[in-house]
């Protein structure tokens, strides 16, 4: 089949590891008959030094004509980078939001899975680890604190910044209905993370969460609070199946969780709308400290296209033999230095990329 993938290499270690995920995908194509033509997309800062702004019409539109767009990172060193001397709604965290707002990507996926053979690279005690962990945060990304109304105004002086965290029943229905499918054909469990202790959103969130819950019987739900849950994924991280919470809980859960699964170079991500279309990247960010080094970890990029294959273009053969190439090579030994341990092999960027496509 021939697909229209839109590629977001974007900046830092961004274009290093969508090089190795295209590279899986070109064995893919090879592999399966298939024949994807890529357009490469502006974001970020690298839309801002050629066209000024983080996100262009053009952008949008290209993305909007493909069949899925897959994304490596967006940001630089806030310290450093000349990007950071423009008023915020330029920089380019603004593009990476402003694109999932107009594609309407509500639905953020964050797997969350440790391999057996990582058990090493992650911090926790085994026995706390027991059988594996195998979880999944269902990220709220189009609304909350990140897309409210901000100012930073003076007042009688003194400088005074307002950020306004709302949500209406509808943006919080339908993430409620993709976190309780995906229950469905896991271990039917959502734990749905708020602070209704405080905040009249996460009281509303709870009310809704609750209505949706009733066309899912066979779905256990609870609730947390989102401090406890925090905890909680340290002290026993397998009671988890679906963490469902809203857009900032999740973004801070879900760095979080990626540390019990080795590191945050493993845990991949979809962003999805209610058709089949959606946004693939991994969950970290550009990593400026180890950019350009050959050091960063492509995994979670290689898996973000995975999800691709099986969510945006029905490739479910091709997405688990992804899938099984990344632990065949974990299997014989090889790791990134984020995910290192005794007695293994330590590679870069590019040599992860080659032998996960060799694998394939
Ligand atoms: N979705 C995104 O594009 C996204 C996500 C998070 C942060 N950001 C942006 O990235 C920039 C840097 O942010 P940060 O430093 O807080 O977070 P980060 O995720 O870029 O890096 C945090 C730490 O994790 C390490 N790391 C991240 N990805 C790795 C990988 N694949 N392999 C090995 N190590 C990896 C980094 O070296 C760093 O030590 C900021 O501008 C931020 O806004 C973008
Ligand atoms: C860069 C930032 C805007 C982004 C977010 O908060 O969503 C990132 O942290 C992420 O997790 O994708
Ligand atoms: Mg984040």
């Amino acid at each position: 089949m021939d697909y229209k993938i839109a590629l977001i290499p974007g900046d830092g270690i961004g274009p290093e590891i969508v090089r190795e995920a295209k590279k899986v995908l070109d064995k893919v194509c090879e592999k399966y008959g298939h024949s994807f033509s890529y357009s490469e997309v502006l974001l970020g800062g690298a839309s801002i030094d050629v066209h000024g702004v983080p996100l262009t019409d053009e952008a949008i539109a290209t993305a909007k004509s493909s069949d899925a767009v897959l994304m490596g990172s967006i940001g630089g060193d806030a310290k450093t980078s000349p990007w950071y001397k423009l008023e915020p709604s330029k920089r380019p965290e603004a593009g990476l939001l402003a694109i999932r707002k107009a594609l309407n990507l509500f639905a953020n996926l964050r797997p969350a899975y440790l391999y057996n053979e990582l058990r090493k690279a992650c911090p926790l005690r085994d026995e706390i680890i027991g059988d594996g962990f195998d979880m999944i945060i269902v990220r709220e990304l189009t609304g909350g604190l990140y897309f409210g109304e901000r100012q930073t105004i003076e007042e009688n002086g003194v400088k005074k910044a307002i950020d306004t965290l709302s949500y209406n029943e509808n943006e919080i229905r339908r993430i409620a209905i993709k976190a309780f499918e995906i229950a469905r054909k896991r271990r039917n469990k959502v734990t749905s993370v708020d602070k209704a202790n405080v905040l009249d959103s996460s009281r509303l969130w709870r009310k809704v969460v609750e209505e949706v819950a009733k066309d899912y019987p066979d779905v256990t739900l609870e609730h947390m609070l989102v401090d406890n849950c925090a905890m909680q994924l340290v002290r026993d991280p397998k009671q988890f199946d679906v963490i469902l919470t809203e857009n900032m809980f999740g973004d801070i859960l879900s760095d979080e969780a990626s540390m019990v699964t080795g590191s945050i170079g493993m845990l991949s991500s979809a962003s999805l709308n209610e058709t089949k279309f959606g946004l693939y990247e991994p969950s970290h960010g550009s990593a400026p400290d180890i950019a350009g080094q050959d050091k960063a970890n492509p995994i979670a990029t290689i898996l973000s296209a995975a999800m691709m294959l099986r969510f945006s273009l029905d490739m479910d053969k091709e997405a688990d033999a992804v899938e099984a190439a990344v632990q065949k090579v974990l299997t014989e030994g090889y790791r990134t230095g984020d995910i290192m341990s005794e007695g293994c092999k330590l590679v870069g960027t590019k040599e992860m990329g080659d032998l996960i496509a060799a694998a394939l």
